[in-house]
């Protein structure tokens, strides 16, 4: 359970999400998604009850260790450095020039962008900026909020192939997403969240919204 201010955002939430695997998490506006995917590394911590990462509970790790193993690329971007090649370079600091490059590629951004201000990117170059910066961090476990939300459909086909291939080479993936055919495209999983509770969770081909294709 979670309970802030009064209000409980998540209660009774009971799952095991899969190593090397793509889990999504859906549900409205509001239904505690975020809530859920901060719990994971700790930007949350539940007023009651458990979350353990491979055998152990989460308080008994060292919160900066962790965050390097299980890493958050939030909804809104947050941009620490002057220039993408900074930006890169914060998430680890002696990369070279062709890896900062092929970080970069990963996201759709060209090799230029690497000198670019950061404060003249736009809202989904910004967030493809915090995901190269993740993956140069090379996480066991990515927690991306709405990754494509601010993207072109273009790009959002390129984010998801890489994020289908990030599961395939044993990254574990959480992703928040209010699309239910991204959800079917991309998930091993899916968790449906409704007004903080967990109200499904299944293979994509075994949840009730999904196959309406709703
Ligand atoms: N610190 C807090 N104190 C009180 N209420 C909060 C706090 N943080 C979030 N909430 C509320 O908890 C609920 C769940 O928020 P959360 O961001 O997890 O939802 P979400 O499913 O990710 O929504 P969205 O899809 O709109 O991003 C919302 O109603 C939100 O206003």
């Amino acid at each position: 359970m979670v309970r802030r201010g009064g209000s409980v955002l998540l209660d009774g939430v009971s799952c095991r999400i899969p190593g090397a695997a793509c889990t999504t998490v859906l549900g409205p506006s509001g239904a505690g998604k975020s809530t859920l995917l901060r719990l994971l590394n700790r930007l949350e911590e539940p007023t009651r009850g458990t979350v353990s990462y491979r055998g152990g509970p989460l308080p008994g790790w060292d919160v900066l260790a962790l965050r390097r193993q299980v890493t958050l690329v939030a909804q809104q971007p947050v941009l620490l450095t002057g220039t993408v090649r900074d930006e890169l370079r914060a998430g680890r600091r002696h990369l070279s020039g062709a890896r900062l490059a092929e970080l970069l590629e990963r996201v759709r951004l060209p090799a230029g962008y690497l000198g670019h201000a950061t404060a003249d990117l736009s809202g989904g170059e910004a967030q493809r900026v915090c995901l190269a910066r993740a993956l140069a961090v090379e996480p066991r476990v990515l927690l991306l909020d709405e990754p494509t939300a601010a993207l072109d459909a273009t790009v959002t086909a390129a984010v998801e192939r890489l994020v289908r291939e990030l599961a395939d080479d044993g990254v574990t993936l959480v992703l928040v997403s209010h699309d239910t055919g991204q959800a079917r495209r991309l998930s091993d999983l899916v968790l449906v969240l409704e007004d903080g509770r967990l109200v499904e969770q299944g293979p994509a081909g075994r949840i009730g919204r999904l196959r309406e294709g709703a």
